[in-house]
This record gives C-alpha cells, structure tokens and sequence, in this order.
C-alpha cells in the first residue's frame, strides 16, 4: 500500500502547476448545449449566436408624452408669437396612428407610442400650454421651433432584424436576459453544465448533522467543493462518505460514473497506510499524474474513469479548496463553454512581512483591498492547510513563485482572486 509499493517513477518528478493545468485543460471537452426557459438563463452560457428577429424598436416611436408635429408648423413659433395646433388625433402605446399629420395639425401621443408615419418631431407636453380645448375642438399651443427627430425614436435604433446581438461563449447577464426577450427567445440555446460527483473519502469523517465521536471529524469538504461546483457553474452531486475501504470506494466511483460528467474525490492521495484513492483509479481507470510543485495541494492527483475525469483532491480543506480553484474550477468552466477559463489575477502590494521563496510554488490566503493608491494584499494569518477558516476570510491566492527571490513586504504580488474586492 502506499507510493513506494507502487513503480510509477516519473511520478516522482512534481509537476508544475502551468504544466498540470495545461495537461488537464487539453483533456476536457465541452459539452453539448441544451434549450432552457429564458427565465432560468441567467449566469449561463450561450451555445449559439442570436440574432435579432426583427427590428427593435419595431416602429418609429414617440421618447415623450407630447405633440408629433411637422417641423415647418413651428419655424416661426416663440414665446410672443405662439403657434396653434389642432389636435386630430390621441394615440396611446400599443395602438396604431389612424391619421397622418397635415399643415396646422398636431397628435396626441404617449412615450412608446407608434408616431404617424409622416410624424418630423414630438414636443413633450412640458414645452406646450398642455392642450387648451376650445368650443368645437381642442388647440394646443407652443413656443418654440424644433428640429427633424425631436424625440422620435427611430425604428431599428437598438437592434436591426439580422444583427447578431449576442455570440456564442456568452455568459448570460440581466442585459442579455434583456436582449433575449426582446428578440423572443423564449427558450435559449445553452451549454450543458457538468454534472460534478463529489465523493469526501476517509474513515474519520461524519456528515455535518452527525455527533463526532472521538477521532472523528466533520465532513467539510464535500460542502465546500459542492459550494465550488456552484460558482463554477455546474452541479454538484454529493455521494454518501466513502471509508478507507477499496471495495466501498469502487462501488462510489461506480455509481459516480453512471451518474456524473466529472468525479472529484478529497482525501486519500498521499502516501499514508489508508490513502487508497491513487491504487483504486489505477485498477479501475487511468491515472494521468499525481502531485504538483505546490503548497497547499501537492498530492493532487488525476486521472480518468471510462472517458470521464477524476481529480483526487488532497484531503486537508485547504489543499481541496486550493485544488478546485487551480485546476477543477478552469476544467468545469470548458466543459461548460466558458471562454473565461482561469480566475482573474491582479497584482497587490504585500502589506506583510517579507515572504520566502520554497521549492514548490506558494498560494498563500490573502484579503485583497482595494485604495487610492492601488490594491493591497493582506494574509489572513497562519497558512496551514487544515485551517478552513481562513478560506473564509480570503478573496484572493497570493502566488509566491517557486525558486524565486520570494516577495518583500511593500512589493507587488500576483494575487489570483476569487471573491469579492473588499
Ligand atoms: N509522509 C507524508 N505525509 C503527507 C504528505 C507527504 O508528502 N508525505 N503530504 C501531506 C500533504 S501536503 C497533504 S495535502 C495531505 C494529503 O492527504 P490525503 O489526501 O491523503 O488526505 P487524508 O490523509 O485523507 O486527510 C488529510 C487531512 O485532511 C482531513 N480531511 C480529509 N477529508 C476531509 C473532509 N472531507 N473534510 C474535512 N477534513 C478532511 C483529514 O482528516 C486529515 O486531517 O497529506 C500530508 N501527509
Ligand atoms: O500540500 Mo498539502 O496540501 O501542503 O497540505
Ligand atoms: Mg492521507
């Protein structure tokens, strides 16, 4: 049992974490898409460009409660010398203008409202004497000249029938949500979101309802990843705790085949007496690499189960959460069709004491600030990688490069941010 019974030489060469990234990425497909209410779209991924059905708006129409005019009437109109119109006609949003407009007439008309084909200008009611009726009709009165489009919004303005107006690879927003209704999409072409089996191996664990007993521990894991399924748009499914047992954890991963498009396993990937999970995908899979030139995170190993990835997460919270966000998180994200595959990174002036350089490469919990004179990275404290806490408190990975000069308080870091600037 363990590593040294096993002859896997080249894995006694860490990889490095672009190299681990890259070898992971190259693996994933993406996914087939699916049609979706428009109203469950949001935070999704378009799978097909969209084209706008029509012209938006639709027909030419009035961006004021007004008056639709024709220019000339008003040429030589001015506060001494107002100009009367005859009203022919009110015309309210969703109906259709039945006259067209003549010298010395004006129309009645609301915001949205189609304007009369020959309309020049609309004259809000503000700039008016608001409509004054007279014995046999009714006469408004107004002030001032105006100008050809005056409140008249063209038809087309937004979108013209034809245009694309969303691409492939989008990820849906309230504002695309907006365009989509507009152009009628009622259903939307989306792509598929990986369904992620989430599988926390290890004999101490208990679920979160149950009372530990002695030597025994919460199972946090599976929560937190299932949390990181969500955020990288896909779903979790969480499976029961697996023992360190061989035979329990070939049936999971089983089960975990049958139902899911990934598997992730936390927990038993080093070298300890019970860490079964490398010997188990070896037998019943394909074990591609294991253990990465990180800190948290080393064991990482991964691999696949009948065409389907397997990433065994290391067991402490940390090295897991680390783990995801490094190399699960940019996987679901192609599967999902995401073009954005990797966190942002940003570069933060380190506000502690002067960091040293390792062997492997360092992702240190940081809260990342945002000032006047730039951001700043702050570590939440101590940096073990069984302290979840500390997950809670970070926005950001600060990386310190392995074989470097390591990074002096006051010097800017690359930080990889993955909550909310504070
Ligand atoms: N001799 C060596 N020992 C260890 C090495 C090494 O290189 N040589 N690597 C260390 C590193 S680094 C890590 S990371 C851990 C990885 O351990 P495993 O993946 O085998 O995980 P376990 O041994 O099962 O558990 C480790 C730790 O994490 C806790 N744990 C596990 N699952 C959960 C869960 N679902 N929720 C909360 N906590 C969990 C577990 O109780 C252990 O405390 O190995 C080091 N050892
Ligand atoms: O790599 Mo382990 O993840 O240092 O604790
Ligand atoms: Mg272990």
């Amino acid at each position: 049992m363990g590593f040294a019974t096993h002859p896997w030489p080249f894995f006694m060469t860490l990889l490095a974490v672009a190299d681990a990234q890259a070898a992971i990425l190259e693996r994933m497909t993406t996914l087939a898409s699916e049609r979706i209410d428009l109203t469950t779209a949001l935070g999704r991924v378009l799978a097909e460009p969209m084209y706008a059905d029509r012209d938006a708006p639709p027909f030419a129409n009035s961006a004021m409660d007004g008056y639709a005019v024709l220019v000339a009437d008003l040429n030589n109109a001015s506060a001494d010398n107002p100009v009367a119109l005859q009203i022919i006609e009110r015309v309210a949003a969703g109906a259709v203008p039945q006259h067209q407009l003549r010298a010395g007439s004006a129309i009645r008309i609301m915001t949205g409202a189609q304007v009369p084909a020959n309309a020049e200008a609309v004259v809000p009611f503000e700039e008016t004497d608001e409509g004054q009726p007279n014995a046999q009709t009714e006469v408004v009165r107004m002030f001032q000249p105006t100008q050809h489009g005056n409140n008249i919004r063209p038809a087309g303005e937004d979108m013209q029938a034809g245009n694309l107006v969303l691409a492939a690879g989008q990820v849906l927003n309230a504002g695309s949500i907006g365009v989509l209704a507009t152009i009628g999409a009622a259903q939307v072409p989306v792509f598929r979101q990986p369904r992620v089996a989430i599988i926390a191996t290890g004999d101490e664990l208990v679920d979160v309802g149950i009372e530990p007993n002695a030597g025994q521990i919460r199972n946090s894991n599976g929560y937190a990843n299932a949390a990181q399924v969500r955020e990288a748009g896909a779903i979790p499914i969480m499976l029961p705790i697996v023992p360190d047992n061989a035979a329990a954890l070939r049936a999971t991963l089983a089960q975990a085949v049958a139902e899911a498009d990934v598997l992730l396993t936390s927990g038993g990937v080093s070298v300890g007496d019970y860490d079964l999970v490398k010997q188990i995908l070896n037998e019943v899979g394909k074990l591609e690499f294991w253990r990465v030139r990180m800190r948290p995170g080393k064991p990482l190993a991964f691999g696949s189960i009948d065409g389907k990835p397997i990433f065994g997460l290391p067991g402490n919270p940390v090295s897991a959460m680390v783990c995801f966000e490094l190399f699960v998180r940019p996987a679901l994200r192609k599967m999902g069709g995401y073009q954005q595959l990797l966190r942002p990174s940003v570069w933060a002036k380190l506000l502690d004491a002067d960091l040293e350089s390792n062997e492997r490469r360092q992702y240190l919990r940081v809260i990342v600030k945002s000032s006047a004179t730039g951001l700043t990275a702050e570590l939440t404290g101590a940096q073990g990688s069984g302290l979840v806490s500390s997950m809670a408190r970070a926005n950001g990975l600060l990386i310190v490069p392995e074989a470097g000069q390591g990074i002096n308080r006051g010097e800017l870091a690359e930080v990889v941010l993955f909550g909310e600037l504070h």
